[in-house]
């Protein structure tokens, strides 16, 4: 996932992969600043990701060190274990993984005491396996209660459901989410399935690989954080997507979408910012399996990049929002907007086309239920067998770990049916 992200991020920032500034940054402007908030200058006037990349074993992490980002890392930013786990949430931070949350420790802390002023962490992992569901998770822990005061914002990958999949999967789902319940300060979450979906709908498609969903991704990452790398107005901090997107009931999750996700085979046509604005509810640009037409929203932030301008985000277009979505009452206004000049870009050999502008729109929606109890169901069907449960307990879990997590997902699930209840039952009264 890191890959196509990162060359992104050094495309829109004008930087080599070597992490040379081209042409080299003048003196430091509001713009240049904002950039260093996810690179810092090295001695020798490069530029390096603020970054730690690491998984339990090796496979992922050769991969970057041999791959087109090889020189924009050092060698302490890539972190691998000796691999051969388990595979489970426990497993990946416990007994031979130990070394490798002692050592990402290690590097997170020296690389924050080189930060000016630390606002906090992002966290990218895919929550199917241990690392990215244990170890992630962990780390977070870890980063919270070694910089109380730092922000978090993490990215979500969960994975696409089969018939076949393991039982690992669906046990690691529910920890790591029961985790980022009590750790998160703001998650965005994404399906694999809803995302290898698009690709596979879309003739203008010719492939529906983890590659491009992993462009998918790093282009819906860049457009969540181009207010933070480009010094925007309506998210530049990470607590913003907390203040923003959090509201009431604490529920960390939101949902994403994008436009446009458009084939480059297809068309060179641009699309208006009211077209693209008015695009995001609908099913093809949902990034995760969220139904807007069922879903209440209690808070949704729309981000637009590019050729656009404030009049272009006017009442009606917003009000044309408002009747696609629908909102909770206590949320009074329609979807908070903010907009940056910088255009979005696309990597050589992304099949995503990119035009002058794009937008996205986070929310935090009850439309994120049947994801969550399709997870809490796939838990149920597993353990109530105990299917694959001795390797959990020979990593350190004990069955109360699950038992725990299972009520605390249970429970999110009923905020969100009390929720649309409310809903429901104040739309009866208005008809009445
Ligand atoms: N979007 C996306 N998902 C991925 C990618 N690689 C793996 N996944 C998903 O992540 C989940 C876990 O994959 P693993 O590679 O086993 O994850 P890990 O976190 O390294 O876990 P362990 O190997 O068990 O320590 C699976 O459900 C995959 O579908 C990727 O490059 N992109």
């Amino acid at each position: 996932m890191s890959d196509p992200m990162w060359r992104l991020f050094c495309r829109e920032h004008e930087m080599t992969l070597n992490g040379s500034h081209t042409p080299p940054l003048p003196i430091p402007t509001l713009e240049s600043e904002a950039m260093q908030k996810v690179f810092e200058e090295t001695n020798l006037g490069k530029y390096r990701p603020r970054a730690l990349l690491v998984d339990v074993e090796p496979t992922a992490t050769d991969a970057i060190r041999s791959g087109q980002c090889r020189d924009l890392f050092v060698s302490d930013q890539i972190i691998s274990g000796t691999g051969s786990t388990n595979n489970t949430f426990f497993g990946s931070f416990g007994g031979v993984n130990h070394s490798v949350l002692e050592e990402s420790l290690n590097v997170i802390r020296k690389m924050a005491e080189r930060c000016s002023n630390l606002e906090g962490f992002m966290l990218f992992h895919a929550i199917g396996g241990g690392t990215g569901s244990g170890l992630g998770t962990r780390l977070l822990e870890e980063l919270l209660d070694r910089f109380e005061k730092s922000q978090n914002l993490t990215f979500c990958v969960l994975p696409s459901p089969q018939p076949q999949s393991p039982s690992f999967e669906a046990y690691n789902n529910l920890l790591a989410l029961n985790s980022l319940l009590n750790v998160s300060h703001d998650t965005t979450i994404y399906e694999n399935a809803a995302m290898l979906d698009i690709f596979e709908k879309d003739p203008f498609f010719y492939t529906s690989t983890m590659d491009d969903v992993n462009h998918l991704l790093a282009q819906s990452v860049s457009a969540i954080t181009t207010q933070i790398r480009f010094d925007g107005t309506l998210f530049p901090t990470l607590a913003d997507f907390q203040t923003n997107l959090v509201l009431y009931p604490l529920i960390p999750f939101v949902s994403t979408s994008f436009a446009p996700i458009s084939s480059i085979q297809r068309t060179c046509q641009q699309y208006s910012p009211a077209e693209l604005i008015l695009s995001l509810p609908t099913s093809t640009n949902q990034l995760a399996n969220i139904n807007h037409k069922t879903g209440k929203i209690l808070a949704a932030s729309i981000m637009a990049r590019g050729d656009v301008v404030p009049r272009d985000i006017g009442q009606g277009v917003v009000m044309g929002l408002r009747k696609l979505l629908t909102f909770v009452d206590w949320v009074p206004a329609g979807p908070k907007c903010g907009l940056n000049y910088q255009p979005p870009t696309r990597l050589p050999d992304s099949p995503l086309y990119s035009g002058q502008r794009s937008a996205c729109m986070l929310t935090n929606t009850t439309g994120l239920r049947p994801i969550f109890s399709g997870i809490v169901e796939k838990f149920d069907e597993k353990f109530g067998r105990k299917e694959d449960l001795g390797r959990f307990l020979d990593d350190g879990a004990e069955e109360t770990d699950f038992v725990e997590a299972r009520e605390c997902l249970s429970r999110l699930v009923g905020d969100y049916c009390e929720v649309e209840q409310e809903v429901s039952e104040e739309k009866e009264l208005q008809d009445e």
